[in-house]
Parts: structure tokens; sequence; C-alpha cells
């Protein structure tokens, strides 16, 4: 059914902090591009990074991939809202004008590791929502690590040594979906995603359309 431009979906809500994390190779990246390609009312935080960027990243688009030098100044310049060392590369959430958008309604993703998550959690807690995304098991996330075709074997072999420590954070999570079938996983985050703006706390314009219901 087309939206219709009823009261109701005209309503001022304030935007959320979408996290999606999970242990490299479970998917985070192919749900959050999905997201992103379907719903135009989220746009991705795109984080800064020392990391060399993979054959089809994008500067500016995926990354914005920088020199230690310059992360150092960046950090030196209080430029980040969070910042973690992970896979012996740097990576960080730059601060923009992420806290003016979320009052004007704009939502964020965040594909970001569970230090980053915690710090973002720390610092707002009422904008930020949590998804954890787990694979169906390990070997499978090994397969999906090789079957990706971007790293070598000495870099799936140090991300699947992490991965268990990834997975241990589960617990610090609101939803945790596993990503057996990609379609049914996409479906679960969107169900999420809706719930989420659905709260009474978020949709700002509720007091003055229950006033005037009221009336
Ligand atoms: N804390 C934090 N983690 C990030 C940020 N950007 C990316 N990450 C995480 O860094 C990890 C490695 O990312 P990447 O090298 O792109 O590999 P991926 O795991 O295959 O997506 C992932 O867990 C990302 O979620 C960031 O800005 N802050
Ligand atoms: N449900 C799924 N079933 C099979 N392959 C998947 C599924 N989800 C993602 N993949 C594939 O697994 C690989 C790793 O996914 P990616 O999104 O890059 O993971 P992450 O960002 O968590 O490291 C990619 O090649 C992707 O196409």
């Amino acid at each position: 059914m087309a939206e219709s431009q009823t009261p109701t979906n005209r309503l001022a809500r304030r935007g959320l902090m979408f996290i999606l994390s999970s242990p490299s190779g479970a998917g985070k990246t192919t749900i959050s591009r999905m997201l992103l390609d379907a719903d135009d009312e989220i746009k991705l935080s795109v984080s800064v990074t020392t990391r060399p960027p993979r054959a089809g990243e994008i500067d500016g688009v995926h990354y914005y991939f920088v020199s230690d030098a310059e992360f150092d100044r960046m950090v030196e310049e209080d430029d980040f809202y969070e910042w973690a060392p992970v896979f012996g590369h740097r990576y960080g959430t730059p601060k923009g004008r992420i806290r003016n958008a979320l009052k004007e309604g704009q939502d964020f993703l965040f594909d970001i590791d569970w230090q980053g998550t915690q710090q973002l959690f720390q610092k707002d807690q009422q904008d930020v929502v949590r998804v954890f995304i787990l694979p169906p098991t390990i070997a499978e996330l090994e397969r999906r690590l090789r079957g990706r075709g971007t790293d070598s074997d000495e870099v799936i072999a140090a991300r699947m040594e992490r991965a268990r420590a990834e997975i241990s954070h589960w617990d610090a999570y609101d939803y945790v979906v596993i990503n057996e079938d990609v379609d049914s996983c996409f479906a679960k985050v969107r169900e999420i995603l809706d719930a989420e703006r659905t709260k009474r706390q978020r949709q700002t314009g509720l007091i003055p359309f229950v006033r005037e219901l009221m009336a």
C-alpha cells in the first residue's frame, strides 16, 4: 500500500542511533547496505579508519580512509564521538552534525564494534538502539569470511580468533538476530527499527497530536 500523507505519518519524532554490531563476517555490512537502500529515513554514520580500503570501497561512502598521522590529529582535536582499536587499525565515529540532526528526526546507522557501542550508549542512552548479529555457526562464519574474498589467510585467521571474544559481548545489546537466511535477518532488523521509531518517547509530535484529538 502506498504511504499517504495522513496526519499520523507526518508526526515529528526524534531520530535514533541504530547500531549494528557482529563478529567480522556475520553479515552486518550486508544488512546495513540493504537497510540503507530500503529506507530513506536512515543515513550511515561514515566512520574514519586507518585500515586500507578493500576493493570496491569508496572513500567518504564506506569509510573515510586516513593515515595514522591524520587519525592522531583528529583525536587531538576531539573530532570523535568514540574511537577504538580493532584488528591492529583504528576506527572512529566523527562527531559531524549527528546531535542536531537527531533533533530534526534524522536516524543514523552505525556499523561499529562493541567498544564503540558502549561509548555511544554511555553518552546518549535515550537515542541508542543496539542490535547484535550472530552467525548460525562458527564454520559458517569462516566460510563467509573466505567467500567474501577480501582478506588474506592471515587476516582471516586473526578475525576468526577474535570472533569468540566479540561474540562474548552479545549480552550488552538490546536485540540479537541470527543471520542464517539474509532476507529473514533483514526483515527482523527492519521490524526492530520500525518498533523503535514508534516508541512513545521518540514521538515528540504526539503531545500536540493527542491534545488535538482530545480537544
Ligand atoms: N568502535 C568503532 N568500531 C568501528 C567503527 N567503524 C567500524 N568499526 C568496527 O571495526 C570492525 C572492523 O571493521 P571492518 O574492517 O570494516 O571489517 P568487518 O568486520 O568485516 O566489517 C567491525 O567490527 C566494525 O563494526 C567505528 O567508527 N568505531
Ligand atoms: N545470510 C547469509 N548467508 C550467506 N552469506 C552471507 C549471509 N550474510 C552475509 N553473507 C556473506 O558473507 C560475507 C560477509 O558478510 P559481510 O556483510 O561483509 O560481514 P561483516 O560486515 O559482518 O564482516 C559476504 O560475502 C556476504 O555476502
